[in-house]
């Protein structure tokens, strides 16, 4: 089996890197700044408490560069907004049968590969990680670097499953295959819901009433709609002691943060709250807390401004004068 990650930030450099560093066969699709860094110096990765290590990845700047052969296996791991324009470049590329496996938080992308490529992978995501310089990349977990359980989409587990967590393993990450992949993606989900405030609002117990009101409103709505989510005490028992304690992420924050940290012009938000407004007008659930912090985040990409610079008591006090006109 041989891997190609197309989008080589956090995520995606880390589990590149750490595959190649356990001898398996890797090649990294970058671009800009960042793929000149890692062309010219090397894929710097830290992991835990470390020293940051220097590894010669291959890397290309596109997929239409890289060699696809029948093991070939695409490792996805842009984020959700950046989907459609990677499968574009993607797609035209790989071979019929070619496994393409999402490493993303929310739950849109599977269904998103599923109507361009027929066999998809999904990954719960649990790996918390940073991209913040061009050919930089710090794995935040003093324990196992990641958390990443594996299962075919939309459901099941196949060889290519159970290959995938194995060379997984095999690079020092946690992953089990696991026929229900997508109900762990709908648990993952609700954490990913206070990203947007991480990125938008400073630190504080207004901030954590507002993640209380998205995670009520989405309890609701995944209620609603019928949708299968593990409990929350599978979840703490699966986590464990494998991601704790977190070295001191030095401010760090959120990957939805550090995208407006990076000025990158995009965010995940239309994919993580926007997810929870898109199936609360399908069946009937209001939805304005995760609404508004929607729309806020866009708010601040577009004015440009720096992260956590909106109080989280004016989004509160704005969502009490709503509900006092309705
Ligand atoms: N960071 C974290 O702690 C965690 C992240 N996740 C999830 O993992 C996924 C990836 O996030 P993360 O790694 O943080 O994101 P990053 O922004 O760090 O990495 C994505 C990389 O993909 C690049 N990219 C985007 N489009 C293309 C393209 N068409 N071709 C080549 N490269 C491309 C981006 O470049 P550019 O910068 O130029 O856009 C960037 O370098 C997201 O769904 C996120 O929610 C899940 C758990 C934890
Ligand atoms: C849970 C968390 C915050 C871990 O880094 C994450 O998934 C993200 O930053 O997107």
């Amino acid at each position: 089996m041989r891997f190609l990650v197309v989008g080589a930030g956090a995520i995606g450099g880390g589990v590149g890197g750490l595959l190649h560093a356990a001898g398996i066969d890797v090649t990294l699709v970058a671009r800009g700044a960042h793929l000149a860094a890692l062309r010219d110096d090397g894929l710097r990765l830290r992991v835990g408490h470390e020293a940051e290590r220097v590894l010669a990845v291959p890397v290309v700047g596109t997929p239409a560069e890289a060699a696809i052969t029948d093991d070939t296996v695409v490792l996805l791991a842009v984020k959700s907004q950046q989907t459609a324009a990677a499968l574009a470049d993607l797609v035209p590329h790989l071979l019929p049968a070619t496994p393409v496996v999402s490493l993303q938080n929310g739950v849109s992308n599977e269904r998103t590969l599923l109507r361009h490529v027929e066999h998809v992978q999904a990954v719960t995501v649990m790996m918390p990680s940073s991209h913040l310089e061009p050919g930089r990349v710090r794995l935040h977990s003093a324990g196992r670097p990641g958390l990443l359980d594996v299962g075919r989409y939309p459901t099941g587990v196949d060889d290519t499953t159970r290959r995938v967590a194995a060379d997984l393993t095999a690079a020092g990450f946690e992953s089990l295959p696991r026929p229900d992949v997508m109900a762990w993606k709908h648990r993952k989900l609700l954490t990913n819901l206070g990203n947007a405030v991480n990125a938008a609002c400073p630190p504080g117990e207004d901030a954590d009433a507002l993640v209380g009101l998205l995670h009520a409103e989405a309890d609701d709505v995944l209620a609603a709609a019928g949708i299968e989510v593990v409990s929350e005490a599978a979840d703490t028992e699966r986590r464990g002691e494998l991601l704790r304690p977190l070295v001191d992420r030095d401010g760090v924050g959120s990957s939805t943060w550090q995208s407006v940290r990076r000025g990158t012009g995009d965010v995940e938000v239309d994919h993580l709250n926007g997810e929870i407004v898109l199936l609360g007008r399908l069946h009937g659930v209001p939805t304005p807390a995760n609404e508004l912090v929607r729309r806020t985040l866009h708010d601040v990409v577009r004015r440009g401004a720096p992260p956590q610079t909106v109080p989280a008591a004016g989004l509160l006090d704005e969502l009490d004068a709503q509900s006092a006109r309705t």
